[in-house]
């Protein structure tokens, strides 16, 4: 599913992954590691077409990771969540459901599964940092990806909604989905991860800024 070959990306003056050969096969939950500023979240925005490498090459299904096929099988839950803050809850999920071509209703019905379900008229700026990561979640898993990137998803959320979002990852990932999770957080439930990418063990290389 995804590939990279040297891949290197020069950030706020330094070199990150010195040279990373990557396979991450179908179906396959991986978990990148590592201490506050090893590129776990740039390795994330890399995958997700949003960062240009400085050497080396990425593909996501063979494909560039900006081309329109990828985007559609690709879903990005990133921290903080881009959201509509103008827009209230309802007319998020609509917004999103129109673009996949998904029933608003099936999307207000996992919202509400999370406990958004009395925040369907708020407006997205006047919700909670954890009623927001659950809007993003939701709406990063739309259109039923085949790869799921997920930086931080339990960032902010109760231990109901963390048990919510494992479950339902977890019903993905045995029916297929490929994952990529960066988390800090140790939710104490396997979220059936195949393999952990210790992106601390490649020491960056400091030189010349961006
Ligand atoms: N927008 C940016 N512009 C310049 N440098 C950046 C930018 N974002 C991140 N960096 C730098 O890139 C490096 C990797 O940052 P990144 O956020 O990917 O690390 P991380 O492993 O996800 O960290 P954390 O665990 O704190 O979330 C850091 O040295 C950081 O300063």
């Amino acid at each position: 599913m995804i590939a990279t070959s040297g891949l290197s990306v020069r950030r706020g003056g330094t070199e990150l992954f010195g040279g990373l050969d990557l396979h991450i096969e179908a179906g396959q939950s991986v978990r990148l590691a590592g201490p506050n500023g090893c590129g776990k979240s740039t390795l994330l925005a890399v995958f997700a077409g949003l960062c240009t490498p400085s050497a080396g090459s990425v593909t996501i299904a063979g494909r560039d990771p900006g081309d329109r096929a990828v985007r559609a099988l690709r879903g990005f839950l990133q921290e903080p969540p881009p959201l509509y803050e103008h827009l209230t809850t309802g007319e998020q999920l609509a917004l999103v459901g129109r673009l996949w071509g998904v029933r608003k209703k099936a999307l207000l019905d996992r919202a509400g599964a999370l406990g958004l379900a009395d925040r369907r008229d708020v407006l997205v700026g006047e919700l909670s940092l954890g009623q927001r990561k659950k809007l993003g979640y939701v709406c990063a898993t739309a259109h039923e990806p085949r790869l799921l990137l997920l930086d931080e998803p339990f960032n902010a959320l109760d231990p109901d909604a963390v048990a919510s979002v494992t479950d339902d990852l977890r019903r993905r990932v045995r029916d297929g989905l490929t994952t990529v999770l960066v988390s800090h957080l140790d939710t104490g439930e396997p979220l059936l991860i195949d393999r952990t990418i210790d992106l601390g063990a490649l020491a960056p290389t400091t030189g010349d800024g961006e």
